[in-house]
C-alpha cells in the first residue's frame, strides 16, 4: 500500500494501483472505492455487431444503417457501479476482418476479459468461435474471463444459429453465455456488468470469500429471447 495525501481525504493504493480506496481522514472511514482501468476486449467475426454492442453500452444508442467496418483498433471507457465500488473498464473494440489480426493480437495479453461475439444469423461466424477460442488460448492471459455472446437476438426470422447451440459451444468451453441485442439492447448492461462484477470479485476477494459465481449471476439476471424476438 502507498499512500498519497490529497486537500481533504488521503488516498491509498492498492494491488499495483489497481484498488484505491479513499479514506476520509476526519471521521476515518472508507469513503468510496476506485477499481483501477480494467482492460476488456471484444472479439468476432467482422461485422457479428462487436462496434454496435459497445456502442449500445457506452451511449444507450444503435448504430444502424450502412455498416462500416473497424479499421484495426479502438477503444472507449466507461465506469460502471458495482457494489459500492466504480470500476473503470476500458474496452477495445477490435476490427473483425482477418487482415488486421496481427495487430488485434497484440492487445490481447493486457486484456483481463474478452467478449466473444457471433451473429445468431451467420452460420459462419458461430463455426468460427471455436478458432476464436484458439488464438484466444495462444494469446491472451491465461486466467482471461471469457463470455460467449450470440449477437442480433432480435433478427428473429433470419436466425441460423439456435439458442441451444450457442449454450451447448459455451458448456463445452466452460464460458458463460447469453444471446444480445444492440439494437433492442437487451443484455448487453448484463454482459459489461457481470464481467464488472467477476473482476472486482478478482481484485478485492478475501480469502475466506466465497468466490463469484459469474453463472448463476448471469442466470439468475438474463433476459430470454423467445419464439418472436421479443425481450
Ligand atoms: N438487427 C441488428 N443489427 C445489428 C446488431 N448489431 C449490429 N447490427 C448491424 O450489423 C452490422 C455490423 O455491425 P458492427 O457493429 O459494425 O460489426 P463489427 O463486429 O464491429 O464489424 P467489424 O468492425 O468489421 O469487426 C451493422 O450494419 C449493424 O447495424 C443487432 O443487435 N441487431
Amino acid at each position: 500500500i502507498s499512500f498519497k495525501k490529497q486537500s481533504r481525504h488521503i488516498t491509498a493504493y492498492q494491488r499495483d494501483n489497481m484498488v484505491i480506496k479513499y479514506y476520509d481522514p476526519i471521521s476515518v472511514t472508507c469513503s468510496s472505492l476506485v477499481l483501477g482501468l480494467l482492460q476488456v476486449m471484444l472479439l468476432g467475426d467482422s461485422a457479428v455487431g462487436k462496434t454496435c454492442v459497445l456502442v449500445r453500452f457506452k451511449d444507450g444508442a444503435f448504430l444502424g444503417g450502412n455498416f462500416i467496418a473497424t479499421v484495426g483498433i479502438d477503444f472507449r471507457n466507461k465506469v460502471v457501479d458495482v457494489d459500492n465500488f466504480k470500476v473503470k473498464l476500458q474496452i477495445w473494440d477490435t476490427a473483425g476482418q482477418e487482415r488486421f489480426r496481427s495487430v488485434t493480437h497484440a492487445y490481447y495479453r493486457d486484456a483481463q476479459a474478452l467478449l466473444l461475439l457471433y451473429d445468431i444469423t451467420s452460420k459462419p461466424s458461430f463455426d468460427n468461435i471455436r478458432a476464436w477460442l484458439t488464438e484466444i488460448h495462444e494469446y491472451a492471459q491465461k486466467d482471461v474471463v471469457i463470455m460467449l455472446l450470440g449477437n442480433k437476438s432480435d433478427m428473429a426470422a433470419e436466425r441460423v444459429v439456435k439458442t441451444e447451440e450457442g449454450e451447448k459451444l459455451a458448456k463445452e468451453y466452460g464460458v458463460p453465455f447469453m444471446e444480445t441485442s444492440a439494437k433492442t439492447g437487451v443484455n448487453v448492461d448484463l454482459a459489461f456488468h457481470a464481467i464488472a462484477k467477476e473482476l472486482k470479485h478478482r481484485a478485492t476477494q478475501q480469502p475466506n470469500e466465497p468466490k463469484f459465481q459469474i453463472h448463476d449471476y448471469i442466470e439468475s439476471q438474463k433476459h430470454k429471447t423467445g419464439c418472436c424476438g421479443l425481450m
